[in-house]
């Protein structure tokens, strides 16, 4: 072991106060002047527009570096921003005292958005080539918003993370309310404009991510404190369900990543100690990701499926080679790069689940599938301190790999120790050799850890054949999946009829149901652009293979 290689220090910080306010801070959830977000903003670039030219300091690697909560894990601790104005919303006291003065004027954001989800608007597709409708009467108010700059966000990151939720939001409503029969759909400069620069600014995506329609799209249910929807396309239960299953399976997550750093911690260590606490840590771990697995399937109990599919899916396309999005007025701003990734939401961007893979050593890149390379692709569109988060406990897996340390654990109990052939790259490592003993327990807590795993990617599939797979399949051979017209819409808000929870496949049974269509089904994409039936059983196989076989 490299004496000199620090613990993975820690995803938190225990030492916290919790009781000063910060001026950006919510009255109601104080942050502590410790706390990562009480920090001034430390903006990656050398924007030249930011008075704040404090760069975040990375050497102490403290979990508040990262904005990973103790408690909340990649959630933030607080209820993020709701209006940027501080008028109305839950942040609405924010504005009596003047304190939010400065961002009354993304009051326009606010409001356009405001209408745009009040609006019960059609997609595209279901507009064709009406004139005059409410969606194109609101496209014209967004051409005509001012251009506003973005100068007074640059101090705090959630006020600027609340810009980049608004403005996507916008953008998706603006673009999936386009009539679909063309080529390319223009995006005027006063979306173009401040879009870019706050992306810019946040080191993201200029369109929906993960961390605007989960991370940062929920808020507290005054009356019981449980999670709701902030914003939404179609304002229907379906949709804020949809979100809210993955928010609680990240809130369940934190309890992973706590046995995660406690795993690492006790890995520097290495000694019997260390592999007796290891194996309890991975035992718990499996749990929890069961309990992952189990949340997952909640999702068929307040979301329908065909909702989902025909009305709510199609909100989160991102550019597409049949759409090509044009950021007009770019060209007013020469440190505007033009954006190249434009994928569409996708709870791949979930660092939670990579952080599990990395954790547990499963590897997901090869050279020939050209899908490999989307689950790095989607650390491009995280929260930039998630994405180093990720990095730093990829480095530290390097120095020190899990995976490598249980085959040499088990090596060593059986009396082979200390062999210097026992590195993981060796063709000793494979889980043929007879040293492993099946019986070890950390061996089965380590297996137990990746199976789970596994069956949470098998209970995700079944979920994409479910919501995605067979839908498109019902409309290619009923040929349903035409406009259902306004009148139909308002069907949605009434949900039609739940699919309960016990309807959930069994694992296996996706294999049976997509069998017969290949072609289409491979023709199928995700919304981040992948072939979603071979990309997902290439990534569920990667976790079966890092199953250490006896
Ligand atoms: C109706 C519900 C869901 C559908 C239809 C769905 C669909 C998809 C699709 C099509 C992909 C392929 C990547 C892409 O192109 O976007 C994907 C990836 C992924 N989804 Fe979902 N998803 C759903 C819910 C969830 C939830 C609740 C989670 C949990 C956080 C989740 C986690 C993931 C992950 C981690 C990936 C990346 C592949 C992997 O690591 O296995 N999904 N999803």
């Amino acid at each position: 072991m490299d004496a000199s290689t620090p613990p993975m220090d820690s995803f938190t910080d225990n030492n916290t106060p919790t009781t000063t306010t910060s001026s950006m801070n919510n009255t109601l959830f104080p942050l502590p002047p410790t706390h990562f977000l009480s920090q001034p903003r430390p903006s990656g670039i050398a924007s030249p527009s930011s008075s704040n030219r404090v760069v975040v300091d990375t050497t102490t690697l403290a979990a508040h570096d990262f904005d990973v909560d103790p408690r909340t894990g990649f959630m933030p601790p607080h209820p993020p921003i709701a209006r940027l104005g501080g008028v109305g919303g839950e942040n609405g006291a924010h504005g009596e005292n003047g304190e939010y003065g400065k961002y009354g004027m993304y009051e326009a954001w606010e409001g356009i958005l405001d209408e745009a989800c009040a609006g019960a608007f059609r997609l595209g597709r279901d507009i064709g080539t009406e004139t005059g409708g409410k969606e194109e009467r609101w496209r014209g108010r967004v051409r005509e918003l001012p251009i506003l700059c973005i100068t007074p966000l640059l101090d705090s990151e959630p006020h600027l993370r609340r810009a980049h939720h608004v403005l996507a939001w916008i953008l998706h409503f603006y673009i999936h309310t386009h009539e679909s029969g063309t080529e390319e759909v223009r995006i005027p400069p006063p979306i173009t404009l401040p879009l870019l620069r706050v992306s810019r600014e946040m080191h993201l995506p200029p369109l929906l991510t993960y961390s605007d329609d989960v991370l940062y799209n929920w808020g507290l249910n005054p009356q019981n404190s449980s999670l709701r929807t902030l914003t939404s396309f179609t304002s229907t239960a379906s949709e804020s369900h949809f979100y809210l299953t993955s928010a609680r399976i990240e809130l369940i997550g934190v309890r992973a990543l706590g046995l995660m750093q406690d795993s690492l911690d006790e890995l520097f260590v290495g000694d019997d100690i260390a592999r007796t606490r290891i194996t309890g840590f991975l035992g718990e771990l499996a749990g929890v990701v069961g309990e992952m697995e189990g949340e997952l399937g909640r999702m068929y109990g307040g979301c329908d499926v065909w909702v989902f599919y025909q009305y709510i899916r199609p909100w989160f396309q991102g550019e597409s080679e049949e759409k090509r999005w044009v950021f007009e007025g770019i060209e007013m701003d020469p440190e505007l790069e033009y954006p190249k990734e434009l994928g569409g939401p996708s709870a791949g961007q979930s660092s939670l689940i990579h952080a599990l893979d990395i954790f547990l050593g499963v590897h997901h890149t090869s050279d020939t599938d050209p899908d490999s390379s989307f689950l790095s692709r989607m650390q491009l569109y995280m929260p930039r301190h998630h994405r180093n988060f990720l990095s730093h406990l990829r480095e530290q897996s390097r120095r020190r790999s899990l995976r490598a340390w249980v085959l040499e654990s088990v090596a060593n109990a059986e009396g082979e120790a200390n062999t210097p052939l026992l590195n993981a790259n060796t063709p000793l490592l494979n889980a043929n050799t007879p040293l492993l003993n099946a019986n070890t327990p950390l061996l089965s807590a380590y297996n137990s850890a990746v199976t789970a795993l596994k069956k949470f990617r098998d209970a995700h599939i079944v979920l994409v054949a479910r919501y995605i797979i067979g839908p498109a399949a019902r409309v290619k051979t009923r040929g349903d999946s035409q406009s259902l017209g306004e009148g139909s819409y308002s069907k949605i808000k009434g949900e039609g009829e739940m699919k309960g929870e016990g309807e959930a496949k069994e694992e296996g049974e996706d294999e049976e149901e997509t069998k017969g269509e290949e072609k289409d089904r491979e023709a199928l994409k995700g919304t981040g652009g992948t072939h979603l039936a071979r990309f997902l059983k290439s990534v569920r196989d990667n976790t079966r293979d890092a199953v250490i076989q006896i």
